[in-house]
């Protein structure tokens, strides 16, 4: 599917989704445990994906009045009885990939063509130091991939700058082996964030887990429970930076963004970087709103080490503000559903941006991008999807984006929302 938006003025309230971080591990969470309710879960293709996982290693998952009521494997995973497809989602296959070294035979993991140019290595390498193997079919570290087990736990080394998600894993299934997992880091970790939502949900559950000099450690033997047997997913900043630009972009007189109360998601910088820009907006805390009005953005310097998945809606309104804009510290953004830092600079260079590509940078020259309509490709990617429906809002004419539909990755009504605020989307 394609949609074209023209360019648009948004006016209105927008409720952002459940946090796709979060939902993951609730679900997961309850698989490791007896089971559990999960309420305000994000009902989405990836969440789908370890809702898929979690059965496939023994669970039940089923949603009764908007409720996901799962029944766990409490600690101990069975053999899957078939391939686990993690279709688009990097934090199904990693998670996955963590339970899956702790069953007793081998589980085959795949994904689609996106999911399989991933890297997984050094979470495979990190599951044969603890005793388990683990291999990719094709020797290049990439899904499909075979997972033996089970692992009792130990001392493990791993980089910290290629994914979290690699640390969220482990730390995910190591409270349930018999020793427990001492995890030292070998490089600077990115994206740290995401390690604190696992550790902020495992307590939620029950389970401890810390950081360490060296790195991170979990105990052995913990019992996954979560207190009265239930959890609520919380807001995603993600997908509220789409909405929150879009007010400072194009709102007129403003837009109300309903959802986002103060969390561990390293994401909620989006409300600091946009004031930095110059963005008249109130974050109301306590009740979870932000009121943003369209203004004037000059362009600012963003470390986003540990917000990787703010780069698509950074470099968009880097393009639209005056000044330069240099998102740093980038490079793991290149190792997501695409290489997100050239998927941006090509996109918006064919709306008019002037943006220079480096390995670890995106610099958007501001003052120098007129942004113009264009016929754009999303890439198979659900943020640049976004972000660049967000860049057609203060575009010249009208914007025409490929593969509308991988909305459904995260945010499922992202196009009805943006209807709803004003914008006359036309989907073919
Ligand atoms: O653990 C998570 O929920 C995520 C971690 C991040 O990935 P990396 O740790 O691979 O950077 C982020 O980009 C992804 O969207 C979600
Ligand atoms: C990178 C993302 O997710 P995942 O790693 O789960 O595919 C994302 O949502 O931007």
């Amino acid at each position: 599917m394609q949609v074209t938006v023209p360019q648009s003025r948004v006016h209105g309230d927008a409720q952002v989704p459940p946090s796709k971080s979060y939902t993951h591990r609730a679900i997961l969470a309850a698989g490791y445990a007896d089971g559990a309710l999960v309420r305000h879960a994000l009902k989405s293709a990836d969440t789908r994906e370890t809702m898929g996982a979690v059965e496939a290693f023994g669970g039940d998952v089923v949603e009764v009045e908007g409720v996901l009521e799962i029944d766990g494997f409490d600690g101990n995973p069975e053999a899957p009885p078939d391939v686990v497809d993690c279709g688009n989602s990097g934090t199904t296959m990693r998670l996955a990939t963590g339970a899956a070294a702790l069953v007793d035979g081998g589980t085959v993991l795949t994904g689609d063509v996106s999911l399989r140019s991933r890297p997984q290595a050094p979470l495979l390498d990190a599951v044969e130091q603890l005793g388990g193997r683990a291999r990719s079919t094709r020797g290049n570290g990439q899904a499909p991939l075979v997972v033996e087990g089970p692992i009792g736990g130990g001392s493990v080394t791993i980089p910290g700058d290629v994914s979290s998600q690699f640390i969220s894993a482990l730390l995910m299934a190591g409270a349930v082996t018999d020793d427990g997992l001492e995890i030292e880091l070998s490089t600077e970790l990115k994206s740290a964030p995401y390690v604190d939502i696992t550790v902020e949900l495992l307590d939620d559950f029950g389970v401890h887990a810390e950081r360490t000099e060296a790195g991170y450690r979990v105990d052995g033997g913990q019992t996954y429970e979560p207190t009265e047997g239930e959890y609520a997913v919380p807001g995603d900043f993600s997908s509220s930076s789409y909405l929150l630009a879009a007010g400072a972009l194009a709102g007129d007189p403003e837009v109300e963004v309903r959802g986002v109360y103060p969390s561990a998601q390293g994401d909620s910088a989006i409300l600091g970087i946009l004031e930095e820009m110059g963005a008249d907006l109130d974050w109301h805390r306590d009740d979870g709103r932000a009121v943003v009005r369209r203004s004037e953005l000059t362009g600012t310097t963003v470390d986003v080490g540990d917000t990787p998945d703010l780069l698509p809606t950074l470099a968009v309104l880097g393009a639209a503000a005056d000044g330069t804009t240099e998102l740093v510290n980038a490079e793991h953004v290149r190792y997501k559903e695409t290489d997100r830092v050239s998927a941006m600079a090509e996109e918006l260079a064919k709306m008019g941006a002037e943006i220079e590509e480096e390995r670890d940078a995106l610099i958007v020259h501001g003052s120098e991008s007129e942004l113009v309509g264009a016929d754009v490709e999303g890439l198979g990617d659900h943020r640049v999807v976004m972000s660049l429906a967000v860049a057609a809002l203060v575009a010249e004419g009208e914007t025409t984006i490929t593969g509308a539909e991988d909305v459904d990755v995260s945010f499922p009504g992202f196009f009805d929302t943006l209807y709803d605020l004003g914008v006359s989307v036309s989907r073919e």
